[in-house]
């Protein structure tokens, strides 16, 4: 047999795997958060987009969220503009969010789109401007000063954060056979155009459609302890401890906060997990104990 057909094998007997493990959820709606970092090598992130068409294939319905945080920077460095992160969050200034709207609504939205398009689906690209679907408000954010150790307020300027999400559009898409691929930028009541972080954008949308399943894609194998190790159940009891003592920190903060806030919102579970995994969501469903960080209510 040639490497080709090994492959192909290799492939279908995952697959004939993974059909009964899928099958259980059909009806059911996974909000998949898929990260820039993840996104760096195209061989898996065109096996992150065959997942998500076999997802809904099975009558899973996907509904996938992107980031593109180090295209962002990627993109600002090209253009001269200075870029700051506070927990996790870059601070947004009206140049910067242009920036981030072009990369984030143009480049990578349709990217995505191609790769699904390229695994035998059919994806809609939108933002969270399109059809009014995301109504953003300024973020209001405070942080220790860590000298005075004072609780101050921190203006991120034009980072906001989901406070209207109108399902229709997302339910539209999903019924006419197609998968929602959503950039994380948002109108806001001001007229402005709000920046929001991609993990909070997915957190909003998986609590809006009360989805079974919220799957953050990253390039960590989860949340890790001090000493580097997977921790693979948290609830929110612990995060706040692991918050405190320094173990989680910048690009995690959004993370965890999201998955917090999407399973008292009535998300069944959260799981942060390693995009970089080959089939991570698959990996995830059909095994035991699962690949990632898996976040319940206490
Ligand atoms: N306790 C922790 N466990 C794992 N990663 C952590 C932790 N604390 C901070 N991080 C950082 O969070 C990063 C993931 O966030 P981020 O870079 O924003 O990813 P993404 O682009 O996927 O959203 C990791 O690469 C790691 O550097
Ligand atoms: C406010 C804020 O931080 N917005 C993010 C949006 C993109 C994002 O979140 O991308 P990742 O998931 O790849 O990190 C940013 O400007 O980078």
């Amino acid at each position: 047999m040639s490497n080709h057909q090994n492959e192909m094998l290799a492939k279908a007997e995952t697959l004939t795997e993974a059909l009964p493990y899928l099958q259980r959820y059909a009806g059911k709606t996974f909000v998949v958060k898929y990260g820039g970092h993840a996104m760096g090598d195209a061989g898996l992130a065109q096996d992150f987009a065959n997942d998500i068409v076999l997802l809904k294939a099975v009558g899973i319905n996907p509904v996938v969220v992107h980031g593109g945080g180090p295209q962002i920077g990627a993109m600002l460095k090209t253009m001269g503009v200075e870029s700051e992160f506070i927990d996790g969050l870059r601070v947004t200034d009206k140049k910067t969010a242009e920036i981030a709207e072009m990369v984030l609504s143009g480049a990578i939205n349709k990217e995505l789109v191609g790769w699904i398009t390229k695994a035998g689906g059919r994806a809609m690209g939108i933002s969270g401007k399109d059809g009014n679907f995301v109504t953003a408000e300024k973020l209001r954010r405070t942080a220790k000063d860590p000298d005075s150790n004072i609780e101050r307020i921190v203006d991120l300027g034009f980072v906001g954060e989901p406070v209207e999400v109108d399902r229709r559009i997302i339910d539209t898409i999903s019924e006419a056979g197609m998968i929602p691929v959503i950039a994380p930028i948002g109108n806001g009541r001001d007229g402005h155009t709000y920046n929001i972080n991609a993990d909070t954008m997915a957190g909003a949308v998986a609590a809006a459609l009360g989805a079974s399943r919220l799957f953050l894609l990253t390039d960590v194998k989860g949340v890790l302890d001090k000493d580097g190790e997977l921790l693979s159940d948290l609830d929110p009891h612990k995060i706040e401890a692991l918050k405190e003592d320094g173990t989680i920190k910048g690009g995690m903060i959004p993370k965890v906060e999201t998955c917090v806030n999407a399973v008292h919102k009535g998300v069944d579970a959260a799981v942060i997990l390693d995009g970089r995994l080959p089939h991570a969501m698959l990996m995830e469903m059909f095994t035991d104990s699962g690949v990632g960080t898996l976040i319940h209510k206490e």
